[in-house]
C-alpha cells in the first residue's frame, strides 16, 4: 500500500464495502474529527437534514411499516434530535480530561482520563425503528469523534434508500458512508477491519456480529432483543395499566424491541386484564384497526407467516383477524397460555399478546429466572416493596415500573440489554463513552526523585515499609483535600521522603 494510502490501482479492485472502510479510516487518520468545532457541525448538519428531509422519513416509513406522520416523529425523530442537542450543550464536558482521585504518593500527579475517538466504528442497524437505532449510535459515534460505516437494515427498503441518499447530502461523506445491502454485503463488511462494532437486530446475528468481530479483536456494543415480561399486581388499577400495555405492545405492531412480550398475572384478574385491553385496544385503534391510520403493518410476508404461525396452539381472547396481503395482523391477546405454547418458544415482534397467569410473586419471579435475561422488566404495582423486590431479585437490561417504553426516551439511563439481551449500553453521555476509549493518563514530573527511591533496589526492609504504608493507604487526595492542612501535610511528607532516601 502506498503511503496516504491505497493507489487508485488498488481502490478499483477493492469491494464497495471495502472502499468505504478504507475511506473512512483515510478521513479519519488525518484528524479532522478531533476538533469539538468539526463534531457540532457535523451534527447540526443532521439535525437540519431532520427537520429539512422528514418528510421524506416520513413518507418511507410509511411505504415500510405504515407509520403514521405522528408516529415517527414521536418514536423516532424527537429522540434523534434530543440526542443532538444534548450533546451540542454537553460535548464540551464530555469531552474534557476527567479528574479522578490520586493516592498520597501521586499527590503532585496529574492523574486524569481522557476520553478519546476509537476510530472507525461499524453501524449495524435494524429495521423497526431504523433512525432510532441506527441514527441516534450514528450520533454517539459522531459525538465521540469517530468515523462510521452506517449499515441501514435491507428489510426497511425505502428507509435505507432515504438513508443512503440523504446522509452524504448532509454529513462528511467519506467520513460518514452509508453502506446499503442485504446478507452479502454485511458479510462483507464484517471482514473488514474496525475500531468497535455496534449492531442492533437479533441475538442470532448477534453472535454471528461477534464472531466476526473476534477476528480482528474489534469490541462490540450488541443492541439485541428477547422476550420481555410484564408482570401486573392484582391491586393494581387494572384499566390504567391496561391501558399503558396496549400502548407499549401494540405500538409499531409489536414490532419493538422493549414491546412487552407477554403478561404474567394471577388467574383471578386474567378475564379483567383482557376486558380492560380489550378496550384499551378500541380506544387507541377503534374497532377497525386496519383502517386507522396509526396502527401499523408487519414489515414483510416472512414475518407475518412466523407470527401468525405462533398463534396455532393458544387460546384466542380477542383479534387474530388478519390479510396477508397487507402483511395486517389485528391487535391479538392470547389467554391461559402454557409455557411450552408456540408464541412463547421465541421473542414475538409482532401483535400477539400472551397472558401466562401465575398464582403469586414467587412463580412470577420463577418464571422470569428460568429464561434467558430480558432486555426489558415490566413491573406494574402500585406497592414499591414489591418494586424493589422484583428488581433485586431479577436480572434483565433495564427495569420499567408501572410503564412501557419510555425508558428508551431518558437519555441519562443506559440502555442496553444483559447477556442475551446484549452487551453495553448508550444513549445521551453512555453512547459518547460506549463510543470512546477511556485512557487513563498519569503525568508525572522529572523531580521529587527522593521519593521514587523506596521502590528501588536495594528493597531495604525501611523502604518496603513504606512502600507497603503508601500503597496500602485507602486514603486519597480528594478525601485529604477537604482538609485544610492538605499544603502543611504535602510539605512535611515530601520534604521527610526527600531527606530519608538521600
Ligand atoms: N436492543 C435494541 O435496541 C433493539 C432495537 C431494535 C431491534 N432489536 C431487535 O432486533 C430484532 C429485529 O431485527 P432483525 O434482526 O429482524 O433486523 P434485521 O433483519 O434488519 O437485521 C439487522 C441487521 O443485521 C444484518 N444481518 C442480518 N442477517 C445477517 C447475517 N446472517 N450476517 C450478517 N448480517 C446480517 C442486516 O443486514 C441488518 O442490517 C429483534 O430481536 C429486536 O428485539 C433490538
Ligand atoms: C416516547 C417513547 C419512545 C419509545 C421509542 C421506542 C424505540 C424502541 C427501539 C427498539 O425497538
Amino acid at each position: 500500500m502506498a503511503a496516504g494510502g491505497p493507489s487508485r490501482a488498488l481502490l478499483t479492485r477493492m469491494s464497495r464495502q471495502q472502499v468505504a472502510v478504507e475511506r473512512a479510516r483515510r478521513a479519519f487518520l488525518t484528524g479532522r474529527t478531533r476538533p469539538l468545532d468539526y463534531r457540532i457541525r457535523q451534527l447540526k448538519s443532521l439535525q437540519r437534514c431532520l427537520e429539512e428531509r422528514q418528510a421524506d422519513i416520513v413518507t418511507a416509513l410509511k411505504k415500510d411499516l405504515h407509520k403514521s406522520e405522528q408516529g415517527t416523529a414521536l418514536f423516532e425523530i424527537y429522540g434523534v434530535q434530543g440526542e443532538i442537542l444534548l450533546v451540542i450543550n454537553k460535548l464540551s464536558d464530555w469531552a474534557a480530561p476527567r479528574p479522578v482521585e490520586k493516592n498520597l504518593l501521586g499527590i503532585s500527579d496529574q492523574v486524569y482520563i481522557q476520553p478519546e475517538p476509537l476510530g472507525v466504528v461499524l453501524i449495524i442497524g435494524a429495521w423497526n425503528y431504523p433512525w432510532a437505532v441506527t441514527i441516534q449510535p450514528l450520533v454517539g459515534a459522531i459525538a465521540a469523534g469517530n468515523a462510521a460505516v452506517v449499515k441501514p437494515s435491507e428489510v426497511g427498503v425505502h428507509t435505507a434508500k432515504v438513508m443512503e441518499d440523504l446522509l452524504p447530502l448532509y454529513l462528511d461523506k467519506e467520513m460518514y458512508p452509508v453502506v446499503t445491502g442485504g446478507v452479502p454485503e454485511t458479510q462483507e463488511l464484517l471482514k473488514q477491519r474496525f475500531d468497535h462494532i455496534f449492531y442492533t437486530g437479533n441475538s442470532t446475528v448477534g453472535k454471528v456480529v461477534m464472531e466476526a468481530a473476534s477476528c480482528h479483536l474489534t469490541p462490540v456494543t450488541l443492541e439485541l432483543g428477547g422476550k420481555s415480561p410484564c408482570y401486573i399486581d392484582s391491586s393494581c388499577d387494572l384499566t390504567i395499566t391496561c391501558r399503558r400495555i396496549a400502548w407499549g405492545k401494540f405500538s409499531n405492531c409489536g414490532q419493538t424491541c422493549i414491546a412487552p412480550d407477554y403478561i404474567l398475572c394471577d388467574p383471578a384478574i386474567q378475564d379483567r386484564v383482557v376486558e380492560e385491553l380489550r378496550k384499551a385496544v378500541k380506544e387507541f385503534y377503534t374497532d377497525d384497526p386496519r383502517s386507522c391510520v396509526d396502527y401499523g403493518r408487519i414489515i414483510n410476508q416472512r414475518h407475518f407467516k412466523r407470527i401468525m404461525a405462533m398463534m396455532e396452539d393458544s387460546t384466542l381472547a380477542f383479534g387474530g383477524e388478519n390479510d396477508e396481503s397487507q402483511c395486517y395482523i389485528a391487535p391479538t391477546v392470547l389467554k391461559d397460555v402454557k409455557p411450552g405454547a408456540k408464541v412463547m418458544q421465541e421473542e414475538i415482534f409482532g401483535p400477539l399478546l400472551p397472558i401466562i397467569p401465575v398464582s403469586s410473586v414467587d412463580e412470577a419471579l420463577r418464571f422470569i429466572n428460568e429464561r434467558e435475561k430480558p432486555l426489558v422488566l415490566y413491573i406494574f404495582s402500585p406497592d414499591p416493596k414489591l418494586i424493589k423486590r422484583m428488581v433485586a431479585e431479577t436480572s434483565s437490561g433495564g427495569v420499567l415500573a408501572n410503564d412501557c417504553l419510555v425508558h428508551f426516551s431518558v437519555s441519562t439511563l443506559p440502555f442496553g440489554g444483559v447477556g442475551n439481551s446484549g452487551m453495553g449500553a448508550y444513549h445521551g453521555k453512555y453512547s459518547f463513552d460506549q463510543l470512546s476509549h477511556m485512557r487513563g493518563c498519569l503525568i508525572k514530573s522529572l523531580s521529587m526523585e527522593g521519593v521514587n527511591k523506596m521502590r528501588y533496589p536495594p528493597h531495604t526492609a525501611k523502604k518496603m515499609d513504606w512502600v507497603r504504608y503508601f500503597l496500602l493507604s485507602q486514603m486519597t487526595v480528594s478525601l485529604l483535600g477537604k482538609l485544610v492542612l492538605l499544603p502543611l501535610l504535602f510539605l512535611i511528607v515530601a520534604v521527610g521522603l526527600q531527606r530519608f532516601f538521600q
